[in-house]
């Protein structure tokens, strides 16, 4: 496929590498940030433009990858190009309705929401199509995405925000967790890097160990957790600070926030 992302920043560069090491695609990235796009273009041998262009005509795929507030006036210049590409974005909170009318009523639009760990292929990303979208460009949306990780169509576009709270920002949460696991085995006399490799091989045996077993959570949770012994002394303690109701707040107020720039920058 011929993928054109506009923007090259952080999640761009995450899918771009990703999808390198899948087929041969052809890339076109398109920033005004000249250390990014010779950043791209050493390291995937991406074309680039420092603004929207007549390339943009000849590819499958045009994802929108800048920040939420900049979308608006991108997709105002998208409209001369457009023919029967597939129009994918990613950006937080901007609902499809609101950039289907900035592009002149454009109906091809799939309203996706990934993350970082795309990087590395193992990325999971939320996606919902408008009614406009043939089965065709579902496809190529899919495949996209798919290169990069796993994806979770889903029939209701109002859930991308829930989406974005638990895997979108979602590594943001899991990284800062590590932080304090390895905050805290260093004030306890392990070094740093000792401290980070005993919290990161905790964290992917323990989401493996999840991911292949049929029992809950809370069951594998307790199965650690020995009656007046040492993981009981720590889950207490973080009951008592209130972490799980704190966390649930914190995603319900990612949440928020997406629904917010979408009627912040949605609005006429
Ligand atoms: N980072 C993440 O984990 C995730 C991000 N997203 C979404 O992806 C989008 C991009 O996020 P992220 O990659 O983190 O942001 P970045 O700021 O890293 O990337 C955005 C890029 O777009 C460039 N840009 C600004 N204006 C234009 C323009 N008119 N035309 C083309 N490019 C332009 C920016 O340049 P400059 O810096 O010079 O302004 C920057 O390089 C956001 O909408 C975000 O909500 C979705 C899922 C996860
Ligand atoms: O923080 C943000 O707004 C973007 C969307 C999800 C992850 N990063």
């Amino acid at each position: 496929m011929k993928i054109a992302f506009i923007g090259g920043g952080n999640m761009a560069t995450a899918l771009i590498a990703g999808l390198a090491t899948q087929a041969a695609h052809q890339f076109h990235v398109v920033d005004p940030n000249p250390d990014a796009l010779a950043r791209l273009a050493a390291d995937y041998g991406v074309s680039t433009a420092s603004g929207i262009d007549a390339e943009l005509a000849s590819v499958d795929v045009i994802v929108l990858a800048v920040k939420p507030q900049q979308m608006r006036e991108v997709a105002s210049r998208l409209a001369p190009h457009l023919g029967s590409q597939l129009v994918l974005s990613i950006a937080a909170g901007i609902r499809s309705a609101d950039l289907s009318r900035w592009i002149n009523g454009y109906g091809a639009i799939v309203r996706a929401m990934p993350n970082t760990p795309a990087l590395i292929k193992q990325g999971i990303t939320g996606m919902v199509a408008m009614p406009g979208v043939t089965e065709g460009q579902r496809a190529a949306a899919d495949s996209v995405l798919r290169a990069v990780g796993q994806t979770v169509w889903l029939d209701d576009e109002a859930l991308i925000d829930p989406v974005t709270a638990v895997s979108g920002s979602g590594p943001a949460y899991v990284f800062y967790f590590l932080e304090a696991m390895q905050a805290a085995a260093t004030e306890m006399g392990l070094n740093a890097e000792q401290g980070k490799q005993l919290a990161l091989a905790t964290f992917a045996g323990a989401t493996q160990l999840a991911a292949q077993s049929d029992e809950s959570l809370e069951t594998l949770r307790q199965r650690v957790t020995s009656k007046g012994g040492t993981t009981h002394a720590a889950i207490s303690s973080m009951e008592g600070a209130g972490v799980k109701a704190a966390i649930v707040d914190a995603m319900k107020a990612a949440a928020a926030r997406g629904r917010e720039l979408g009627d912040e920058l949605g609005a006429d």
